[in-house]
C-alpha cells in the first residue's frame, strides 16, 4: 500500500510523462477508485448543462464525495425547471410556475460548488483537457477538467419547412419558451392554435390551450395520437376524449408550410390549409451533441454512446441524460429515450463512478404517463406496435373491466394489455388506462421487465383485494391468466 502511494504521487509529480502508464496501470485498479473515495485523490469534475441529469450528478459528487472539485456550467438564466408542468401553468389548472424549479444556484455555490450560469461552453479541447466558455457579457475563459460530465440534454426537433422562421410560431423545451406560448395564449387576437406532434408535449399543451379557451387544431403523421407510446387498443381511447373536448384532431396529416407576412396566419398540410394565430411545434427531441460528436463514437441519433457506467468512448468524459443513449431492458440493447426520469438516474450514476465507488446502470423501461382532461394512461417498456417496428416478436394480452366490484359507487373501466416476447415469453411491455389513477400499477411492470420476469410467473403472482381498490379476480392477474 505504501509503496503503491508513493508511486502513485510520484506519477502525479510527473504526469505528462507517465500518462499512458498511469493510464492503463493505475485509473482501473481497485486501489485508484478507493484513493478517490477517500479523497487521498482530488478530482475536478466539469459538468456542461445544470438541468435534471447534471444537478443529479453534481449533487451526488458533492453529498457523497466530499473533497472533489465540482464545476457547474450552464448556457440557461435558470436551472431545475420541471417542463412537465408547462402545460399545468399554461393552462392554469396550476397558479403559477414559481414551484417548478427545485433548486438554483446558491444552493450549489453553498456546497462548494463553483457554477457558471449564463455561461455557454463554446468548445472542448479533449486532447488537453479543457473546456472552453464564453459569459453572456461576451468575457470567455476555460476550465480544465480531470473527469468531463456532458448533460447537454437534447433539442426539440424543427421541421424544415416554408415559413418556419415566422413570428407567432413555438416550441416548448425552456421555461422562457413556455413563457411565450403563455403570453401568446394570454392575446385576445390569438384565437387558433395549431399544435404540431401529438406526442407527449403536443397533446398536454393541447388540453392547456383548450382550457384557456382557444380553437385547437392537433395534427400529426400518424393515425393517432400518442403512437410512439401505446397501442391503438388505448390511442383511439384518448383520440376520442379530446374530440370530446373539442380538441380537432388531424392525424395521418403532415404540416408542409407556414404562410404569412411576419407573423404566421395559415398552415399548409398534405391535405388542406388552416388560417391560424399561433403554431406550437412539439415533434419530438434530438440529443445535443454538439460539443463532442466530431470525438466521441455516437448511438444511431447522434446521442453520445456510453456504456452501463455512463461513459464514453474516451473514458475521461462521461454522458447523461437526454445527450446519451440509454440501456432498453425491454430490447436488450441500446436505445434513445428522452425522460427526466432517466436524466436523474443517469446523473447518479456516472458520478458514483467518478467518485470511485463502480455502479452500473440497471436499464430502463422508459416508464412514462399522461393525463389529458382526467383521463390517465401509463405505459412501460414496449408496446406491440414498437415492438414490431424493432423486429422483436411479441404476443400480447387484454383484459378490461370495472376497477373495484360491481356494489361500490364509485368506479371506472380500467384496461390493460400486457406485451411479451414469443420465444421466451418474458413480459417486455405494458399499458394501463383509466379515469381512475391506476398508475402505480405499472412500476411492477417496470421490475418485470428489468428482471425478465415471464407473463407465466404473473399468473398466479400474490396481489390484494380489498374493494376500495380492485375486485378479488384483480385485473392483472386476469389479463395475465388470460395470456396464450
Ligand atoms: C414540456 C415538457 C414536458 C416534459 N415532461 C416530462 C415528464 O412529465 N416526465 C419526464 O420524465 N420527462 C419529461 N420531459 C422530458 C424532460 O424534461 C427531459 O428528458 C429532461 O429535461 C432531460 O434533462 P437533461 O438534464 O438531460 O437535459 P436538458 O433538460 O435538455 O438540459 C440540458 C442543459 O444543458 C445546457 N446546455 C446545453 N448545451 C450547453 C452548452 N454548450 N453550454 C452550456 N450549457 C449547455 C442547457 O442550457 C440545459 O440547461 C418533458 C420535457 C418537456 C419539454
Ligand atoms: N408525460 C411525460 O412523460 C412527458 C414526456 N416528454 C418527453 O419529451 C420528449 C419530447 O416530447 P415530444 O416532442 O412530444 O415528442 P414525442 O416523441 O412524444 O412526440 C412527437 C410526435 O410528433 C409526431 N411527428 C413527428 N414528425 C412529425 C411531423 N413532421 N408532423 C407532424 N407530426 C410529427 C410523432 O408521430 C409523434 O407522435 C419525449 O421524449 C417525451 O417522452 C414530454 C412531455 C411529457
Amino acid at each position: 500500500m505504501i509503496f503503491l502511494s508513493i508511486f502513485h504521487k510520484f506519477l502525479l509529480h510527473f504526469p505528462h510523462f507517465f500518462y499512458i502508464i498511469k493510464k492503463i496501470t493505475i485509473e482501473n485498479s481497485y486501489y485508484y477508485l478507493y484513493q478517490i473515495r477517500k479523497g487521498v485523490i482530488q478530482l475536478k469534475t466539469v459538468i456542461i448543462g445544470t438541468n435534471h441529469a447534471g444537478i443529479a450528478a453534481a449533487n451526488t459528487l458533492l453529498d457523497t464525495y466530499k473533497d472533489q472539485e465540482v464545476v457547474m456550467i450552464d448556457r440557461n438564466t435558470n436551472l431545475s425547471y420541471l417542463g412537465c408542468g408547462t402545460a399545468l401553468w399554461v393552462g392554469r389548472q396550476i397558479e403559477s410556475y414559481e414551484n417548478l424549479f427545485y433548486t438554483n444556484e446558491k444552493a450549489f455555490a453553498e456546497k462548494g460548488a463553483k457554477i457558471h450560469m449564463e455561461t455557454s461552453v463554446t468548445e472542448v479541447d479533449f486532447q488537453n483537457k479543457v473546456v472552453c466558455c464564453e459569459k453572456a457579457n461576451g468575457s470567455k475563459f476555460q476550465e480544465s477538467y480531470d473527469k468531463l460530465i456532458l448533460a447537454t440534454g437534447s433539442l426539440p426537433i424543427s421541421p424544415k419547412i416554408d415559413g418556419h422562421d415566422l413570428d407567432g410560431i413555438h416550441f416548448l423545451k425552456l421555461f422562457q419558451e413556455g413563457q411565450a406560448v403563455d403570453a401568446e395564449l394570454s392575446k385576445e387576437e390569438v384565437q387558433t392554435v395549431a399544435v404540431i406532434g401529438a406526442g407527449y408535449i403536443g397533446v398536454e399543451i393541447a388540453e392547456a390551450a383548450k382550457r384557456r379557451g382557444k380553437n385547437v387544431l392537433l395534427f400529426d403523421v400518424e393515425s393517432t395520437s400518442l403512437a410512439s407510446y401505446y397501442d391503438e387498443w388505448f390511442s383511439k381511447d384518448m383520440d376520442e376524449n379530446l374530440k370530446k373536448h373539442e380538441i380537432d384532431l388531424h392525424l395521418g396529416e403532415r404540416a408542409t408550410a407556414y404562410l404569412g407576412e411576419e407573423r404566421v396566419q395559415t398552415l399548409v398540410t398534405d391535405k388542406g390549409s388552416y388560417a391560424v394565430d399561433l403554431v406550437i411545434n412539439a415533434i419530438g427531441f434530438l440529443p445535443n451533441n454538439a460539443l463532442g460528436k466530431d470525438h466521441l463514437k455516437l448511438f444511431k441519433n447522434g446521442a453520445y454512446l456510453v456504456d452501463r457506467h455512463q461513459q464514453t468512448s474516451d473514458p475521461d468524459v462521461y454522458a447523461i441524460g437526454d445527450c446519451a443513449n440509454v440501456y432498453s431492458n425491454a430490447l436488450q440493447q441500446p436505445a434513445y429515450i428522452a425522460l427526466a426520469t432517466n436524466a436523474v438516474r443517469s446523473g447518479i450514476v456516472a458520478a458514483h463512478n467518478i467518485g470511485g465507488t463502480p455502479l452500473e446502470s440497471i436499464g430502463v423501461q422508459g416508464s412514462n404517463g399522461i393525463s389529458i382532461f382526467g383521463y390517465h394512461m401509463v405505459s412501460t417498456g414496449l408496446s406491440v406496435k414498437a415492438a414490431e417496428k424493432f423486429g422483436l416478436s411479441v404476443k400480447y394480452t387484454d383484459f378490461e373491466d370495472l376497477q373495484r366490484p360491481g356494489f361500490m359507487t364509485h368506479n371506472a373501466n380500467v384496461k390493460i394489455r400486457i406485451v411479451y416476447e414469443t420465444s421466451s415469453r418474458r413480459v417486455v411491455g405494458a399499458q394501463m388506462a383509466s379515469f381512475e389513477d391506476i398508475s402505480m400499477g405499472i412500476h411492477m411492470f417496470s421490475l418485470a421487465i428489468e428482471e425478465g420476469v415471464t407473463i407465466d410467473k404473473l399468473k398466479l403472482l400474490d396481489i390484494f383485494f380489498l374493494p376500495h381498490f380492485n375486485q378479488p379476480y384483480n385485473y392483472i392477474t386476469m389479463a395475465a391468466l388470460s395470456a396464450e
